[in-house]
């Protein structure tokens, strides 16, 4: 379970500007330490970069949230531009980083631990980074019994780790988290203790929601205590929940293994008779890999998402569609992301949760099938065959492809670039394109999910075909994307 700490957090920093410009600002360590020293940034030195010009972020650069505007409309809310600065907070050797993954996979986890690493150690010099093994709980846990023989965990799975370069040379070609991670266990006090006891001064921390909440409550207690430690989230969802970014690491990768079962899908579906392939993805509250797997697929007659409810009987229902489907096609396939019509399924384990707080949820896609089958077969005497796909893990579990590996190469050197700088209780994330820090409070205020009054939810309409299940009442305006 979370930890029970106060999660209050110390007042946003926002700084205004003519034009109804806003900055959206992200803490300093000088915010709350005075007279600490700079150093210039060692990149000036590095040949690599040092042909680069204006290799360095101006320090007044930031980025607008919308960048859709009228001509007399604000500026806007404005996040911190990412990127090098001319003067950093931390030596080399005066270094001190640790790297954490928490909550569930997501392709590109171990990319953003290589480049962290990298980053760290050859634009900065930086030697002494400690993996933390298992997620929040690996900071105060001893975790001696987690020791299988061999493998990679097996290697890693003590605790901790001192990582270098060599040792992560080539994990970014493999799925998973060479680090471990776990759901619950977060314990604010613990952690940083555990931070201040072994002398750490920077924090990566890579989950999604709930771990950037956790690192929001570590950032706080951080602060409290008047350390000198930088806490930096790297956002990481397979769901694409998390709000304010454009999207997160390893969606792209997601969404196109989802392809390999919505094709397996298709292909089953169109040999046999009657036949409907329907694919379960991730997605507990929000749908956008069953929406992008769809869009991209081009054969799915119909995807079910958490945002939009649904229902099976009567005009307009889902057996009625899937019916005249198969009456003209002989065949369909279907898409439910995992959080769609929770709310038709038994009461029983609603109130359930992970370790984390995380409804528990029940198997849609399994029930469907069976709703589907005996409707068919019993009401309307008609024969079908239905073929169910779970790909669930298999499309989590895969390495990042090559646009997340750059994006995720991105993420993690401007997380480092922002620690360096002396920023700290941010997440580096795109915003519009470019990338930016942004203060957790933002970034944990609530969940990002598929609007289905906007223009990719009708887009999507319209190349399935399908009912919307929505009558014209239950539709609210909305600002079009
Ligand atoms: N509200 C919260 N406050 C503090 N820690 C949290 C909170 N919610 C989740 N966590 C911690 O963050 C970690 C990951 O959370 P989880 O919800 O499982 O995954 P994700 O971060 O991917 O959403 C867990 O260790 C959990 O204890
Ligand atoms: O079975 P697990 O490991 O708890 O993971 C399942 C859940 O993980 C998710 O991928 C989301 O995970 P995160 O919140 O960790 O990003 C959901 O789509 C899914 O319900
Ligand atoms: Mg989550």
């Amino acid at each position: 379970m979370a930890s029970s700490a106060s999660p209050e957090l110390s007042k946003p920093k926002i700084l205004n500007g003519p034009g109804d410009y806003v900055l959206e600002d992200v803490p300093h360590l000088s915010d709350y330490i005075p007279d600490l020293h700079t150093y210039p940034n060692p990149l000036q030195d590095n040949p690599a970069y040092s042909v680069v010009k204006q290799y360095f972020v101006h320090v007044d650069d930031s980025v607008p949230q919308k960048v859709v505007v009228h001509k007399d409309g604000p500026r806007g809310i404005h996040f911190r531009r990412a990127g090098a600065r001319q003067k950093v907070y931390f030596q080399p050797d005066e270094v001190h980083a640790c790297i954490v993954t928490c909550g569930g996979l997501c392709p590109g986890l171990n990319t953003v631990v290589r480049e962290i690493v990298c980053g760290l150690h050859h634009m900065y010099g930086v030697k002494k980074v400690l993996g933390i093994d298992g997620g929040y709980k690996g900071f105060y846990a001893k975790n001696t019994e987690l020791n299988p023989e061999g493998g990679y965990r097996g290697f890693y799975a003590k605790n901790t780790v001192y990582l270098n370069p060599k040792a992560v040379n080539d994990i970014h070609k493999r799925g998973g988290t060479i680090l471990g991670t776990s759901r619950g266990g977060h314990d604010t006090s613990k952690i940083v203790d555990s931070i201040q006891d072994r002398g750490i001064n920077q924090v990566y921390i890579i989950g999604g929601d709930g771990t950037q909440r956790g690192a929001a409550l570590i950032f706080e207690e951080i602060r409290r205590r008047g350390l000198k430690v930088s806490v930096a989230g790297i956002p990481k969802t397979i769901d694409n929940d998390i709000p304010v970014i454009d999207k997160s690491f390893g969606f792209d990768t997601a969404v196109e293994e989802a392809q390999r079962a919505i094709n397996a899908a298709h292909v089953e579906a169109e040999s046999f008779d009657n036949c409907i392939g329907l694919v379960k993805v991730m997605g507990r509250y929000s749908g956008f890999i069953a929406m992008h797997a769809t869009l991209a697929s081009r054969d799915v007659d119909c995807c079910l998402i958490p945002e939009s409810p649904f229902y099976l009987e009567g005009p307009g229902g889902l057996f009625e569609y899937i019916e005249k489907r198969l009456k003209e096609d002989g065949h369909m396939v279907v898409v439910i992301a995992e959080g769609a019509g929770q709310e038709l399924l038994t009461e029983s384990i609603h109130s359930m949760t992970d370790a984390s707080g995380n409804k528990l949820l029940q198997d849609v896609g399994l029930w469907l099938s069976q709703r589907i089958k005996d409707y068919f077969s019993k009401e309307r005497k008609m024969l079908i065959n239905l073929k169910y796909i779970d790909p669930t893990y298999m499309i989590r579990a895969v390495p990042s492809n090559a646009s997340d590996n750059v994006y995720c190469t991105l993420l993690a050197q401007s997380a480092v670039h922002g620690a360096m700088a002396g920023y700290t209780g941010f997440t580096s994330g795109l915003v519009n394109g470019r990338h930016t820090y942004i203060p957790f409070n933002r970034i944990i205020e609530k969940q990002n999910k598929v609007v289905i009054t906007d223009r990719m939810w009708a887009r999507l309409l319209s190349s399935t075909n399908q009912p919307s299940f929505l009558s014209a009442k239950d539709v609210e305006p909305s600002t079009p994307s």
